[in-house]
């Protein structure tokens, strides 16, 4: 269990084809501002564990034993990866959260036993665990190097490792970004750390051990989830260690997949002009896909663009669009316009200049736009304006706002356009993974 809830009994394995070994998603993280590559943290003694933290969202633990054979393979390399709270550990005081670094003991008598032959067996044994419960930002913002949160997870890790006294790392997300599992930034962040992609990985062979599984009790799916985005074959940990087998649960987590049409279907519905000028508003959810449609359909027709996020305030995007009016050039309003006083402030605009006024409106769902979301903060080529990640606050407000246009409103027409995934394949494989 990544950060609280109940757990439940075990699902079989599944297995599903693994994506490309590894893409260089351009991180939002400035590597370059991590601290030094697992630095040991004496130069004239090594200690067997070494840390790294990367931005002020992942946290890194190597754990090399004094005396240890290398058992992994050169070639096609085999991954025993585990979640770590209610898969490896759980509390000694039966909270949810640890009250101490010794609050742990292993979540089952063969934990250890089990990970001990996996070495043997020569697999590399990694944990991928999320922990927004561990703060780096406030302490690195006031000069300091660990929060209080930060060193006790050491501290509990350093006790877990040299138990275990096998070659292994731990991989900690402790913020909601690309490194969040189900996302696959901390994979990718070992596949590069442990030159994966050269070496490959036996893929049938691997697998994550995980308790978010999505079953009745889990808190949610984001275990099988990050699996599934891996190519991992995925157990819960009463399956892999306890031998239950329970039938698969399905994926809780919301599915793209759903949105990828063939390609003859993929083709939108084409947006035409009406009128030699017009002006064109947009109402929908941030993130529902607006300025990805403004591109695809309207700027090929040579509307101009307006959007409160590049123009900052609305009398700046009413002043830019009347310039444009005025100009003879067909607007498009790239905002929400979630509500019908926001959308009068157009329809007085488009009655005082004399032009007809249409409406377009995004169906996207709240889950959709939620991915869309995550998606475009973590990935730089699909991110063209460089946005950063909304918090969810701006999806509830805008439900809060939001009422549907109609024409009665003082439109032309009123166009609703359903989300269908456009891009190449490489931006599919992307997409297509579980993000939220
Ligand atoms: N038709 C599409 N096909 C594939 N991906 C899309 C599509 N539409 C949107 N996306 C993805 O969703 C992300 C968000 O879309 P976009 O920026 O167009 O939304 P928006 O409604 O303009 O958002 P905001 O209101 O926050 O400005 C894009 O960066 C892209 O990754």
């Amino acid at each position: 269990m990544a950060e609280g809830g109940a757990k439940r009994a075990a699902s079989p394995t599944r297995t599903i084809s693994p994506p490309p070994l590894r893409r260089k998603v351009e991180s939002s993280i400035n590597k370059a501002s991590a601290a030094s590559f697992f630095a040991p943290t004496s130069q004239k003694k090594p200690k067997p564990i070494s840390w790294r933290i990367v931005g002020t969202e992942l946290v890194v633990g190597k754990y090399t034993p004094q005396k240890t054979s290398d058992t992994t393979a050169e070639k096609n390399r085999k991954i025993a990866a585990f979640d770590m709270d209610s898969t490896l550990i759980k509390t000694r005081s039966g909270n949810t959260f640890p009250r101490s670094a010794d609050d742990w003991q292993w979540w089952d008598g063969s934990v250890a036993a089990k990970l001990g032959s996996l070495h043997e067996e020569g697999y590399q044994v990694v944990i991928f665990s999320n922990q927004k419960k561990i703060s780096i930002q406030k302490e690195i913002k006031a000069g300091k190097t660990d929060s209080k949160s930060l060193t006790m997870f050491k501290e509990k890790l350093t006790a877990i490792m040299s138990a275990l006294n096998i070659p292994m790392s731990v991989y900690a997300a402790t913020q909601a970004t690309e490194y969040r599992k189900p996302r696959l930034g901390m994979w990718r962040e070992f596949i590069d750390d442990y030159d994966l992609d050269v070496i490959g990985i036996d893929h049938k062979e691997s697998f994550f051990v995980g308790d978010a599984a999505g079953r009745p009790n889990d808190h949610s799916a984001t275990d099988l989830g990050f699996a599934i985005n891996a190519g991992l074959p995925f157990k819960t940990p009463e399956e892999f260690f306890k031998g239950v087998v329970e039938p698969p649960a399905p994926v809780t987590l919301f599915n793209p997949t759903a949105y990828i049409k063939t390609e003859s279907e993929s083709v939108p519905i084409p947006f035409t002009r009406k009128h030699p000028l017009e002006l064109v508003i947009f109402c929908g959810s941030p993130a529902s896909g607006k300025s990805t449609y403004f591109k695809n359909n309207l700027e090929p027709l040579g509307y101009e663009r307006v959007n409160q996020d590049l123009l900052k305030t609305r009398p700046k995007c009413v002043k830019v669009a009347r310039e444009h009016l005025e100009a003879n050039r067909s607007v498009a309003i790239d905002n929400t316009n979630a509500d019908p006083e926001t959308r009068l402030v157009w329809i007085a605009l488009a009655k005082e200049l004399g032009v007809p006024i249409r409406c377009v409106h995004f169906l996207s769902p709240p889950d959709l736009c939620r991915h869309n979301n995550a998606v475009r903060a973590a990935n730089k080529e699909l991110n063209p304006e460089a946005r950063t990640s909304l918090p969810g606050i701006a999806f509830g407000d805008f439900k809060r706002r939001f009422k549907e246009p109609r024409v009665e409103e003082g439109f032309v027409d009123v166009t609703d356009v359903e989300f269908r995934f456009q891009g190449d394949e490489e931006a599919r494989r992307i997409w297509g993974q579980f993000w939220v």
